[in-house]
C-alpha cells in the first residue's frame, strides 16, 4: 500500500471554551488525489484547511508530511510545500505589483533568494505570456498591469496560476471559483482541473457546487459537524448521485 503524503491523525481543533470544530478527524491524502469537499456552512471545512496549512492551532493529533508530525510547524513554513487560493480575488496576490511582478515572485517560493527585478527577462515574459494565455481571459494581454486593477476573475487567474507556479505537495482550493460569475467561474474551474490532471498535482477543492463537486476529482469527502461523514473514490465516486449527496445536508 503506498503511503500517504498527507496524513491527519485524530485532529481535534478546539476553539473558545471547548468547543470542538474539528472532532478527531482522519485524512490520508495520497500523492495525485483531487479530493473535492462539501458539507453545510460551518461544518468545519476551511477550518480543516486552516490546520492543514498552519493558520489554526490543533489541540490534539497529529498532521503528519510524510510520516514526520508538521503540526508544530508554522504557516509560513508550510506555504515551501503547500499553496492555497481563496475565494476572496484580493488574496494571493500583492496588488502594486504587476502580474509578471507576482508571477516571478510565486517561482521563489521555497527558494530562499530575493525577488530581482532583472529576473524578469523577455523569455520570462514571453513564458508568462503563453501559461496565462491557457487561462483564457486576456491576462497575457495584461503582464505588465498592477494586479490591483486586474478584473476579479483574472486576478483569481493569476492566483491560481501563482500556486501552482512552483508545483506544491498539496494545493489547497477554498471555494476558489465561488466569487466570479457563472462563466468566468467555469473557465477557471475547467483550468484548474486541466492543470491539477497534466501535472499530477495533489489537491483538496472545497466547493458548495455539487455538480463540480462529482464531475471534478477522484475522490470526494463531505464534512459534517466536524467529521467526515462520507469519503469515497474511484467508480464509488462516479456512481454518485446529487440526490444521494443531498441526504447529508438534512440536519
Ligand atoms: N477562529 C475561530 N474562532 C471561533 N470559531 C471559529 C473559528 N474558526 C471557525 N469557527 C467556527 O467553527 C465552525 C466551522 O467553521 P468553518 O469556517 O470551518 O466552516 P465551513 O465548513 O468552512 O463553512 P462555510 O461553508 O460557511 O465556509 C463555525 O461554527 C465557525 O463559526
Amino acid at each position: 500500500m503506498t503511503e500517504p503524503v498527507f496524513s491527519l491523525k485524530n485532529v481535534v481543533v478546539t476553539v473558545g471554551e471547548n468547543t470542538e470544530i474539528l472532532k478527531s478527524l482522519n485524512l490520508d491524502i495520497f500523492d495525485g488525489d483531487f479530493i473535492t469537499v462539501l458539507g453545510t456552512n460551518g461544518a468545519g471545512k476551511s477550518t480543516l484547511f486552516n490546520a492543514i496549512a498552519g493558520n489554526l492551532p490543533i489541540s490534539t493529533g497529529q498532521i503528519l508530511h510524510h510520516n514526520h508530525n508538521i503540526a508544530n510547524e508554522s504557516a509560513v513554513t508550510r506555504t515551501n510545500y503547500i499553496a492555497r487560493v481563496f475565494q476572496d480575488p484580493k488574496m494571493g496576490t500583492a496588488p502594486r505589483m504587476t502580474v509578471a511582478e507576482n508571477l516571478l515572485l510565486a517561482e521563489k517560493r521555497g527558494a530562499k533568494r530575493r525577488l530581482r527585478s532583472r529576473g524578469l527577462t523577455k523569455e520570462k515574459l514571453n513564458e508568462y505570456a503563453t501559461i496565462t494565455k491557457t487561462m483564457g481571459n486576456n491576462l497575457d494581454t495584461r503582464l505588465q498591469t498592477a494586479t490591483g486593477d486586474l478584473s476579479g476573475g483574472q486576478r483569481q487567474a493569476l492566483s491560481f496560476l501563482m500556486a501552482t507556479r512552483v508545483k506544491p505537495e498539496l494545493l489547497l482550493l477554498d471555494e476558489h471559483t465561488a466569487a466570479l460569475d457563472p462563466k468566468t467561474s467555469e473557465q477557471l474551474m475547467l483550468a484548474t482541473n486541466q492543470q491539477v490532471t497534466e501535472n499530477h498535482l495533489t489537491a483538496l477543492m472545497i466547493t458548495h457546487n455539487l455538480a463540480d463537486a462529482l464531475e471534478y476529482g477522484n475522490r470526494l469527502i463531505i464534512l459534517n459537524a466536524g467529521q467526515i461523514v462520507l469519503d469515497v473514490r474511484g467508480e464509488d465516486k462516479d456512481m454518485l448521485t446529487e440526490e444521494q449527496i443531498l441526504k447529508y445536508f438534512i440536519a
